[in-house]
């Protein structure tokens, strides 16, 4: 079996000498589906859809691969059998024929209207089986949440519900197809009983022999026999096609912005400006409406601004994962959209707000971060876990950078050293532009000292472009320049004693608020 691209839509073929093995189809449909997803742009989804996204693929996929690797021989048989008997039929008496050539029409459009009905339970059926898988992967993978929050009962309630779902559809779907199954039947036996009844009433006349009404029953039993098969053919293959519409769905999603194709810069060490950028998320009010500034390279940027005021944004579009709606962001005298995407995140070292660690060792976690792990040196893993400050607490773990960390399971980690296997992560290809959102949010202050230390000699020598976000406002004193961004725009710029100088301002306002701000509150 194999799939291919055709037109636009991907098709697949199954090679009937293949032993059509269900897991293996699935496992295709898996790869060659997600995967292509995944190569595309996985940003095109909402983050949090992902996990449905997947699960339904999942139960998609493994209903068209029983519904192929189960069905596909039986159908081609029934085939043959029908068409078999049914020419036995004619040759052994057309008289008889007239009846059954009555049935022929109800039972192929019967065989429509039910095949459609069944279309329609199976993708309910998806998405209710989609629903309650998510459910459980979501809820129990974050089992700990669910039971800080006393939660148990409330969820299990939730997944009782989406059970109650699936059951329902079930029923439904029991109750149609015993009526869809008695009625073929009922069609049969009624063909039968008048063939029977007709063959009787042409013997007396001596128009057939009893040989040939028996060779007759007989051949039309096979092709009864025949066509209930294929029903149950047809039924699968409805399935099978309701199950197949989301994949194809899914493959002819189109990525906003395209993995690969553009220029590639060759360094970038060079200003980034914001020149009148707008944007906002799909289905949200505009978040900047008119944004200009100038990220000089070499220098260390800070942005700051009110929770919700749009500064991972900043990082976003910086990493071009969203493009602005209006207005455009240069990298010298380019604009980013000219640029190849992957070429341009390549250069670019991000440690995340809410960093991610994969279920690897340490070590593979901080690799990740080099276009080709393998090549990557002892000495430079180690120079990255240093100026991360995260040698320390890797050289205490018993088995050292081969400690498993993850997210599924246990991190085993604390939220700070998660945050410096992040910058490790993002420092080890040595980027010459380093975007920190809130990189250093979770370390206590003698950790987070140390980490700077290091980021600043590591900053001197290397004449690094680095935007920092951070909420802590004592912490980006010694930026190059400070963006406050507040109501969707620019509110001040420039370093942090002009900021400070000004007194109403945002910034003099926030460093006031950070620093008493404990005493309003309590
Ligand atoms: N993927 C998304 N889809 C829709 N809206 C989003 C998305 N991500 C962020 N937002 C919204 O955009 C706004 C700005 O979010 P952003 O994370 O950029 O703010 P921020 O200034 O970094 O906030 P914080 O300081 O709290 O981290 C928020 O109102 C948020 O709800």
């Amino acid at each position: 079996m194999y799939l291919q691209k055709e037109d636009g839509k991907l098709a697949f073929y199954i090679n009937e000498d293949d032993a059509l093995d269900c897991q293996l189809i699935i496992n295709d449909l898996r790869t060659k589906v997600f995967g292509k997803l995944l190569q595309n742009d996985m940003t095109f989804f909402d983050k949090n859809r992902v996990g449905e996204i997947v699960s339904r693929l999942s139960s998609d996929a493994l209903v068209v691969g029983q519904a192929v690797s189960t069905n596909l021989s039986d159908g081609l048989r029934s085939l043959v059998t029908i068409f078999g008997s049914a020419g036995l039929m004619v040759y052994t008496s057309p008289a008889l024929c007239a009846p059954v050539t009555v049935v022929i029409p109800i039972i192929v459009g019967t065989f429509y209207v039910f095949g459609k009905i069944q279309r329609k339970f199976t993708v309910q059926m998806q998405e209710a089986v989609a629903g309650a898988n998510n459910v459980a992967t979501e809820r129990l993978s974050n089992m700990k949440t669910v039971r800080i929050l006393v939660a148990e009962k409330r969820e299990l309630e939730a997944y009782k519900e989406k059970i109650h779902a699936i059951w329902e559809i079930c029923r439904k779907e029991g109750v149609f197809k015993g009526i869809m199954f008695g009625s073929f039947q009922l069609t049969g036996y009624l063909a039968i009983t008048s063939v029977l009844f007709y063959g009787t009433t042409l013997i007396s006349r001596g128009l057939l022999t009893y040989g040939e009404l028996s060779s007759f029953c007989l051949y039309s039993a096979l092709c009864v026999g025949g066509l209930s098969s294929l029903s149950m053919f047809y039924n699968e293959l409805m399935k099978g096609l309701g199950a197949s519409q989301r994949l194809f769905q899914l493959a002819a999603e189109k990525p906003t912005i395209p993995l690969h194709g553009g220029i590639k810069l060759s360094d970038v060490a060079r200003d980034i400006r914001f020149e009148g950028v707008a944007f906002n998320y799909v289905g949200r009010d505009a978040m900047f409406n008119d944004v200009s500034f100038k990220i000089p390279a070499g220098k260390i940027t800070a942005i700051v601004g009110p929770s919700g005021s749009g500064k991972s944004t900043v990082a976003q579009l910086l990493l071009r994962l969203y493009n602005p709606t209006q207005g455009r962001i240069l990298v010298g005298d380019h604009d980013l959209r000219e640029l190849d995407p992957s070429h341009w995140r390549r250069m670019i070292g991000t440690v995340p707000q809410e960093p991610v660690l994969f279920s690897a060792s340490i070590w593979d976690n901080i690799v990740y971060g080099a276009e080709d792990p393998k090549a990557i040196t002892k000495e430079q893993v180690l120079r990255a876990a240093e100026q991360s400050n995260s040698l320390e607490f890797i050289n205490s773990f018993p088995e050292g950078f081969d400690t498993l960390v993850g997210e599924s399971g246990h991190s085993m980690l604390s939220g700070g050293q998660k945050q410096r296997i992040a910058i490790a992560r993002a420092l080890i290809t040595d980027p010459k532009l380093l975007i920190m959102d809130e990189a250093t949010s979770a370390l206590d202050a003698t950790s987070e000292y140390l980490v700077r230390k290091a980021l600043n000699a590591l900053l001197e020598h290397n004449n690094k472009t680095v935007v920092i976000i951070a909420h802590r406002l004592s912490t980006i004193k010694h930026a190059d320049q400070i963006v406050v961004l507040d109501k969707g725009c620019v509110a001040e710029l420039g370093n942090y004693d002009e900021l400070m100088s000004i007194p109403d301002g945002v910034f003099h306002k926030l460093v006031e608020k950070q620093a008493i701000g404990w005493q309003d509150n309590f």
